[in-house]
């Protein structure tokens, strides 16, 4: 990984959580993966410096996560054991914000996540918090999901009927009800493998990933959905319209903060 990349992932890294992690947070959910060790190594420097809520409590999205918590000196805390508030929107949440990883955001932030198998935790926590926060390098910031993200969705399946699921995504049509939800003709699906063991890929969940290829995603949420409803899915690493800001690191130094582009539009 060359340093300008790890460079841009520590910038929007400290610039995230310097902006979101004040001393009123009580409840913080870290997300996984290699930008989200930066951003935990800013909240260790705010710990030290007494910058955050002596009652601090991180609620973590994967084993990784669940670890550089520990070794953080923070508290960690799992969801259940989280009160739910009722919010305002009529929503029920116990995080006050969620700082995670993206492996693709596009416009309307709309992400990609899963590259490291752990967007079924990722997904549970950001659902149970008042905002989540994207951190990134400049390489995952599209338009369109797909356009640089060329690995496939990450979906989390029960290895009881991995080959089923398979042959179903496979025999998904990209036209729905006559609009068009991805670019390819059908989907390809590959049984994500190990790298230093062989065999596949186990999650922390005990399941399987399948690297769900169907080039541009035109709908990301129709496609979330359709790929969610078969069963023996456990989750699908499409985030729709889940982020409120995405923080990305340019490749000249500068930091960058997106809201959804019909946000925008709606402040214009
Ligand atoms: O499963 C992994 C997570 O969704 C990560 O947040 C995502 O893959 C981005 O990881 P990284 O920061 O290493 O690019």
């Amino acid at each position: 990984m060359s340093d300008l990349v790890e460079q841009s992932k520590r910038s929007a890294a400290f610039a995230a959580v310097d902006k979101h992690v004040l001393p009123s947070v009580r409840v913080l959910g870290i997300g996984s993966g290699s930008t989200v060790v930066y951003a935990v190594d800013r909240l260790l420097e705010l710990k030290n410096n007494n910058q955050l809520n002596p009652k601090l409590v991180c609620v973590p999205t994967s084993f990784q996560s669940k670890q550089l918590i520990a070794d953080a000196g923070l508290q960690a805390a799992d969801l259940d054991d989280l009160p739910i508030l009722d919010d305002a929107q009529g929503g029920f949440t116990s995080i006050d914000v969620t700082i995670d990883g993206a492996d693709e955001v596009d416009s309307e932030l709309n992400a990609i996540k899963g590259g490291g198998g752990a967007h079924l935790r990722e997904k549970l926590v950001a659902n149970a918090s008042n905002k989540l926060v994207l951190i990134a390098d400049y390489r995952k910031d599209s338009q369109v999901l797909g356009e640089k993200w060329s690995k496939g969705i990450p979906v989390e399946v029960s290895p009881l009927a991995w080959r089923t699921i398979t042959r179903q995504l496979e025999h998904m049509p990209c036209m729905q009800k006559g609009s068009r939800l991805f670019e390819d003709e059908h989907p390809v699906a590959n049984l994500r493998q190990a790298v230093r063991k062989a065999g596949p890929v186990v999650t922390d969940n005990g399941n399987f990933i399948l690297d769900v290829c169907v080039g541009n995603i035109y709908d990301p949420p129709a496609v979330e959905r359709l790929f969610k409803m078969i069963p023996g899915v456990i989750e699908v690493g499409i985030f729709s319209n889940m982020a409120s800001e995405a923080w990305f690191g340019n490749s000249d130094g500068s930091i960058v903060c997106r809201i959804p582009k019909s946000e925008i539009k709606k402040r214009e």
